[in-house]
């Protein structure tokens, strides 16, 4: 089975044609001021010129305002909105475009839950629950609360590098793998090698399927 990649957290033009060139299914730009992955609109604009088609861009947004996602929608082709926050259901469909919702997984039972809340959704990203930020922790999570029986595409996030993305692919089985932290040499600054690093780990494990 293959496993598609997305790489979130770029602000670099290099890193989208790094990442693209690696075989990234989907890139992440990140529209959350707080985030030190954060970027504005004309930063944006200029890195999602650079995406070939048949990748995904994807805007990231944490418990946004609604005109704030406005805003961006209509300066940034965006592909896909990421709702990374407390968003009800409603809010993330209200766009008129496909969105994911993630979830920060703390107890067992929460991603049964979230599959029912978020159904309309494109797919369902679990990623680790920290108590001060919403997401880019660079942690893990206990892989075993992700339930086998899925309604909607799993995107597993946190904590994921080229040295555990294989046994998270063997484990869990998800429809794609999200990371940031594990392919950077620094907050939004991703390094070729550990790209390249991690793209071989996911191809070596699919191949072996
Ligand atoms: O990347 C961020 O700084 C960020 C901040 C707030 C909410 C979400 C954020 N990133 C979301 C992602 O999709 C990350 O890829 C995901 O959380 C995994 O990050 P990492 O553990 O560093 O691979």
């Amino acid at each position: 089975m293959i496993t598609r990649v997305k790489i979130c957290g770029l602000t670099r033009p290099e890193d989208i044609d790094a990442a693209v060139s690696s075989g990234a299914d989907a890139i992440g730009l990140v529209f959350y001021a707080p985030s030190p992955r954060a970027v504005s609109i004309a930063q944006a604009r200029e890195l999602a010129a650079r995406v070939p088609a048949f990748v995904t861009v994807t805007g990231l947004f944490v418990n946004p305002e609604r005109k704030w996602v406005e805003q961006v929608l209509e300066a940034v082709p965006l592909d896909l909105l990421q709702f990374h926050g407390d968003e009800p259901a409603e809010f993330c469909a209200s766009f008129g475009r496909r969105w994911i919702k993630a979830v920060r997984v703390r107890e067992a039972g929460q991603i049964e839950a979230a599959f029912q809340e978020y159904r309309n959704a494109s797919g369902l990203l679990v990623d680790a629950w920290d108590p001060n930020r919403y997401g880019g922790t660079g942690q893990s999570f206990n892989w075993s609360l992700i339930p086998a029986e899925r309604p909607l595409p799993l995107i597993l996030a946190g904590g994921l590098t080229f040295a555990n993305v294989a046994d998270a692919i063997e484990q869990v089985r998800p429809w794609a793998v999200d990371v940031s932290g594990g392919v950077e040499s620094g907050k939004g600054r991703k390094d070729a090698t550990k790209l390249t690093d991690f793209f071989n780990e996911v191809r070596r494990v699919c191949k072996t399927d």
